[in-house]
């Protein structure tokens, strides 16, 4: 709802009322319709003034409402009887305009700003446009170039950025409502004749086409298969070329097609479950509710290699008091370089002093002594991480929490090194560690919850998308990475090649295929892991047993690449050919498919022609039921946790949803399907055979992905 009062005797304050957002529900835009229609019709009134309360202007559309038969009265007729308004109408800005409450803002002749408040049209982010006039008002207001950048990618401007790009007239320190309402008086009675930005005619370069093309080219090239940015540009070029009315009616036509699309759905489906992760449970009932946090004002990290540097970033920019850890001399002086380096440069980006005296260095582990939370970023060797917790357990004082970074060891194990295993978890951060934005929060059977609780909030507060997951190999993304890795290799041993297979995958949407993923995390990571597992047998083999490792069909070709000393870009050779080593553009090797042919002969294997389809759905489809698996498992509590992890740890293409978000949108039963028919083609890969819980899903009628939560607890207790 909205509420109409009047202030200063002639201004009419319409204040938004829709906690916590201010969202722009039917009952919230009758609101503003009933009070701009009283303010317009009260001779008192000289002027107004629209704001939000609670410190929030307006969050935008009512995203809720989107998948339901929308009521009340539509927000472009609103926006435009306010523009329309033969009294002065000012927005005041405080919190967030975003969406429409931006478009909200565009149509008031005035807007005030507080300095802490951030804009944007954020609608490209939901897979839609802004299509309450914003597409055709902001190219108007700020120029074409300009508008295009901020309806393309949803940015959200200060309010600083916001003033100088001319969207906002005033930034406040002040309070906002009450310098609105000022200004709102300084402009009562004033003609608003070059007010209405509608009426502006679009400024644009004069080679607008070359413009567009450009942009276009650009777009297509980043949203990686998403329609929204395209769509923008689309409507942009209407404002740009077109009258306002007409630009109107496409911004309305796009908007049409966008609004249903599939594309729209899942990246809705996304910024729900990415709020929804926050709100995390565990097997034994605990819960983000009935869990108190303890605050951690000092932590540490034990080992400053890849991760730990980058995690010791992290936590100093969040202002916590740092104590780094690393023994080895020659790693430690050249991280205390890289860690310096690394702030440097985060603190130039934000325009900001570099938090340098966080961290202290340390060869000497006794260092950590009095810390509240220490995070482990050693070797992955199962040996070396027992003997630092065990060290922790004695030196750290009572109640410090140790985490460990480890991205697929025993969290438990590690728990029982220690002498209150309660306070053991796994804080799995992703490379690198100051810029991926995915934690996931490891609980094993002893974890207490004040230890996830505390872990969870640390996450959050180093503006990290925390997940909490159960305790087993890889957890959650790791885990179902597997497969997914497995199936690539096993197409290249049929008759596909690294560019067929990254290209199936990057049309999809993955910013890079697997293979170029492999050769940039390099190839020697997973090597050392197989060897661990026993499963590499080193010198080119032949014969049926050469690829059957443990009673399953294994490939050798990793390893085979890594004895080659082809560890991926690092030494200029993997999957790709590199210029040199450490460059990062992926070529052509002719080497590399000699070999392949060389293999295969080796092996008796006749190449057949794959195509793209086959390759998304071994790879996609593998991961997938490994994710069902570790749904019915409890791993992790729900298909949105799994979905989280994917998109902000692993690229998974947002506008597809997530993997699980996408099986429901395939269709489970036709998942299924594919499963049994690559299981019974491949026998000998045992992850390949539907999981239990898709089957009982499809056999109850697969209901919807934000009903599975419910139907799995529901088929659980029928066990
Ligand atoms: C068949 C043919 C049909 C043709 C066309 C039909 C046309 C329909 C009319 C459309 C007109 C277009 C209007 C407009 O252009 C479209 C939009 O405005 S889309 C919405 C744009 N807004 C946003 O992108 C902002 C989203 N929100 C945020 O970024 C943040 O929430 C925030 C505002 C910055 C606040 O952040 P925080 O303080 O951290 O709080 P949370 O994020 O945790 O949110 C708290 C709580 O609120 C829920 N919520 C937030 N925003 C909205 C919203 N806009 N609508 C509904 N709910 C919202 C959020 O989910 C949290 O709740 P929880 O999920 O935890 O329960
Ligand atoms: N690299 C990744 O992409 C990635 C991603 C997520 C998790 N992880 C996990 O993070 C951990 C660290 O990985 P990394 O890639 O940073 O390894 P790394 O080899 O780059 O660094 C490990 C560092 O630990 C130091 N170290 C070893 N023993 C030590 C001790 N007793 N005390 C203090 N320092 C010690 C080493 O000298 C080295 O500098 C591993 O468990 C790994 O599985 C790695």
């Amino acid at each position: 709802m909205a509420q109409f009062t009047r202030v200063s005797r002639s201004v009419g304050l319409i204040t938004l009322q829709n906690p916590p957002v201010n969202a722009l529900s039917a009952v919230a835009r009758q609101g503003i319709v009933d009070a701009v229609k009283r303010a317009l019709s009260d001779p008192k009134v000289k002027s107004v003034v629209i704001c939000g309360q609670n410190g929030i202007f307006c969050g935008g559309a009512d995203i809720k409402e989107f998948g339901t038969n929308i009521t009340g009265p539509p927000l472009v007729p609103m926006i435009h009887a306010i523009e329309a308004s033969n009294k002065p109408v000012v927005a005041a800005i405080e919190g967030s305009a975003f969406g429409g409450g931006l478009e909200l803002a565009l149509g008031c002749h005035y807007r005030v700003a507080h300095s802490k408040a951030k804009l944007g049209l954020t609608e490209v982010t939901l897979g839609l446009l802004p299509a309450a006039g914003g597409t055709q008002r902001l190219p108007r207001l700020i120029g074409v170039p300009a508008a295009l950048n901020l309806i393309t990618t949803g940015r959200h401007v200060t309010a600083a950025e916001a003033l100088q790009l001319g969207i906002v007239d005033q930034v406040t320190d002040h309070n906002a409502v009450d310098e609105a309402v000022k200004f709102a008086l300084s402009v009562a009675g004033k003609s608003l004749d070059a007010r209405r930005i509608s009426t502006y005619p679009c400024p644009c370069p004069s080679d607008v086409d070359a413009l567009f093309e450009e942009v276009m080219q650009k777009v297509r090239q980043s949203a990686r298969g998403a329609i929204a940015p395209i769509a923008c540009v689309q409507a942009v070029r209407a404002a740009a070329t077109l009258p306002y009315s007409q630009g109107m009616e496409r911004e309305q036509e796009l908007m049409a097609t966008l609004f249903t699309s599939g594309q729209a759905r899942a990246l809705q489906y996304c910024f729900f479950a990415q709020r929804a992760v926050g709100r995390w449970s565990m097997p034994s009932g605990a819960r983000w509710d009935t869990s108190k946090p303890r605050s951690i004002h000092k932590a540490a990290v034990i080992g400053l290699g890849t991760m730990g540097r980058g995690i010791a970033v992290a936590l100093a920019q969040t202002g916590l008091s740092v104590v780094a850890v690393e023994t080895q001399e020659k790693q430690f002086m050249e991280a205390k370089k890289m860690v310096s380096g690394m702030m440097e440069r985060g603190a130039k980006r934000h325009g900001t002093a570099p938090p340098l005296d966080k961290i202290t260095y340390s060869q000497n582990i006794q260092a950590v002594a009095d810390v509240d939370l220490v995070i482990e970023a050693v070797f992955e060797d199962m040996a070396l991480k027992e003997k630092v917790f065990q060290q922790l357990s004695t030196i750290c004082k009572q109640g410090t929490f140790l985490c460990t970074n480890t991205s697929a060891l025993d969290v438990d194990h590690l728990a029982s090194q220690t002498r209150n295993p309660e306070l053991v978890v796994g804080m799995h951060f992703f490379a690198p560690a100051h810029v991926m934005k995915l934690l996931e929060v490891v609980y094993g059977p002893r974890s207490s919850p004040q230890a996830v609780a505390t872990a969870m909030q640390l996450g959050k507060k180093m503006g990290k998308v925390s997940v909490a997951v159960g305790n087993c190999r890889g957890f959650v993304g790791n885990r179902m990475l597997k497969p997914y890795l497995e199936q690539a290799l096993f197409l290249l041993e049929e008759g596909a090649t690294p560019e067929l297979v990254d290209g199936a995958l990057e049309e999809f949407g993955f910013a890079l295929g697997v293979f170029k993923m492999s050769d940039l995390s390099g190839l020697d990571v997973g090597w050392k892991v197989r060897k661990g597992d026993g499963l590499v047998e080193p010198g080119l083999a032949s014969g049926p047993s050469a690829r059957i490792r443990q009673g399953r069909r294994y490939s050798p070709l990793g390893d085979l690449l890594c004895e080659q000393g082809r560890f991926g870009q690092k030494t200029g050779q993997g999957w790709y050919r590199y210029d040199k080593p450490g460059s990062r553009v992926p070529r052509y090797d002719p080497w590399l498919h000699s070999f392949l042919e060389e293999y295969r002969t080796q092996h008796g294997i006749v190449a057949r022609r794959i195509d793209q389809q086959e390759v998304l759905e071994r790879c996609l489809y593998a991961l997938i039921n490994e994710g069902f698996r570790i749904l019915e498992d409890g791993i992790a509590a729900g298909p949105e946790d799994i979905d989280i992890i994917y998109v902000f740890g692993y690229s998974w293409p947002r506008h597809r949803g997530g993997p699980m978000f996408y099986a429901s949108m395939v269709g489970l039963a036709k998942v299924l399907e594919r499963l049994e028919h690559y299981h019974q083609a491949h026998p000998d890969v045992p992850y390949m055979q539907p999981c239990n819980l898709l089957r009982r899903l499809v056999a109850s009628g697969s209901p919807p992905v934000h009903k599975w939560k419910e139907a799995i607890k529901k088929l659980r207790s029928q066990l």
